[in-house]
């Protein structure tokens, strides 16, 4: 199934934009884990739409209705299945595109793919709302990990050609929770203040701006993963190439890597409090596809939102010939800041399945 990952955390997101709702099926988790809704609602409203300007304007209460899995706040092992309820669509604005595809959205290959019945109202099934429910598996995900000490944390590292400062060699909890306290997610907030004027001047321009997000993850053994094929690098590929929008991943110095030297890329092991570390970290705590003991470190390259207001060529597919389109409806001008959650929760559920491998499914 397409809309499902994990190996022993098998999770499977369900529904359409402007359907009646939108959910997940997470079934694997271990059994007994008390789940702090409070907190999980927290996360969920990190990236939730319409808070600002900066986001698009519609409005979701983004509020998960559990229906199994979790019995006085507790899983019981069972499988886990959370709903959220779609409140805020504006199904009319998608009339006109029916018929003309937007450059850049999936409206053209999901018509191919589906012989003219998928529903891209407000992006069907392909939506970025549908990374709500992702976030209620992964944040659960975290929960569970950061009660093993394993921390996850993401910032906004760029957007257009504005840059934040990068995650230090030892990212903490602390720093975290500190980017993730605050309403735009950034290490450098004189950075940030210059994102998101760039984001408002896109937006002026009827057009959107790309960014990445940079995830780190602290606490892993090293040894979790397998060579080749099973490799982190490619579980968590995998799933964050399931986050719409995401065009790239790199993981450490990525495509730095190769414009430098094996003298200044290898990072020198030492013995540091009884334990093999390493002085730097460009490989981001993968070696051979197998963690290092390192933080694990990664990028998402997040494309500028498709959906812009400027007069766009397209075609007529029921005519067969050129047309002009005009999108009328609410867009997010940047996807990165709201996906900086998205990506933590991915990344969590993958290393989250990957420890429970080393545990044959309970720890
Ligand atoms: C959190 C989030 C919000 C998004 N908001 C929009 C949006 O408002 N308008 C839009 O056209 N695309 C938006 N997207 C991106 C599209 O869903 C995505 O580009 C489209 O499904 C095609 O998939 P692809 O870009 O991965 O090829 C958003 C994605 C995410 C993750
Ligand atoms: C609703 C969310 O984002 C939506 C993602 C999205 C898309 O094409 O991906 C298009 C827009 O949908 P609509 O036209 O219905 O407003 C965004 O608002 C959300 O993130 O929860």
């Amino acid at each position: 199934m397409s809309s499902e990952f994990g190996s022993l955390l098998k999770i499977s997101v369900f529904g359409q934009s402007h359907g009646r709702a939108i959910g997940v099926v997470v079934d694997g988790l271990p059994a007994g884990e008390a789940i702090d809704l409070e907190e999980l609602n927290a996360f969920l409203a990190r990236r939730k739409p319409g808070k600002s300007h900066l986001s698009t304007a519609r409005r979701e209460a983004d509020a998960p209705v559990f229906l199994s899995g979790l019995e006085n706040g507790v899983t019981c092992g069972a499988p886990l299945c959370a709903v959220i309820e779609n409140g805020d669509q504006h199904s009319s604005d998608y009339d006109a595109l029916q018929d003309k595809p937007r450059p850049g959205h999936a409206d053209y290959t999901a018509f191919v793919k589906w012989g003219g019945q998928a529903d891209m109202r407000g992006g069907g099934h392909f939506s970025g709302r549908l990374t709500a429910p992702l976030c209620i598996a992964g944040g659960i995900a975290k929960q569970i990990l950061s009660r093993r000490g394993v921390y996850v944390g993401a910032h906004l590292q760029s957007v257009g050609t504005v840059a934040d400062a990068l995650f230090p060699l030892r990212p903490t909890k602390e720093l975290f929770d500190a980017v993730a306290a605050k309403p735009f997610p950034v290490l450098d907030d004189q950075a940030g203040e210059r994102m998101q004027a760039l984001i408002l001047e896109a937006w002026k321009n009827l057009d959107s701006v790309g960014g990445v997000v940079e995830c780190a993850a602290t606490g892993l053994p090293a040894g979790l993963g397998e060579p080749m094929f099973g490799g982190v690098e490619n579980r968590l590929a995998a799933a964050l190439f399931g986050i719409p929008a995401v065009k790239g991943v790199e993981f450490g110095d990525g495509f730095a890597a190769a414009r430098s030297r094996g003298s200044e890329n290898n990072d020198p092991f030492v013995m540091e409090d009884g334990r093999v570390q390493t002085q730097t970290n460009h490989a981001g705590g993968i070696l051979g596809g197998i963690t290092s003991g390192m933080p694990i470190v990664l990028r998402t390259a997040m494309k500028p939102t498709p959906s812009i207001a400027q007069p766009q060529r397209t075609v007529s597919l029921s005519a067969g010939e050129n047309a002009e389109l005009v999108i009328h409806g609410r867009h997010d001008p940047c996807i990165a800041h709201r996906a900086v959650p998205v990506v933590e929760a991915v990344t969590a559920a993958v290393l989250l399945d990957l420890l429970l491998e080393g545990h044959h499914g309970t720890f």
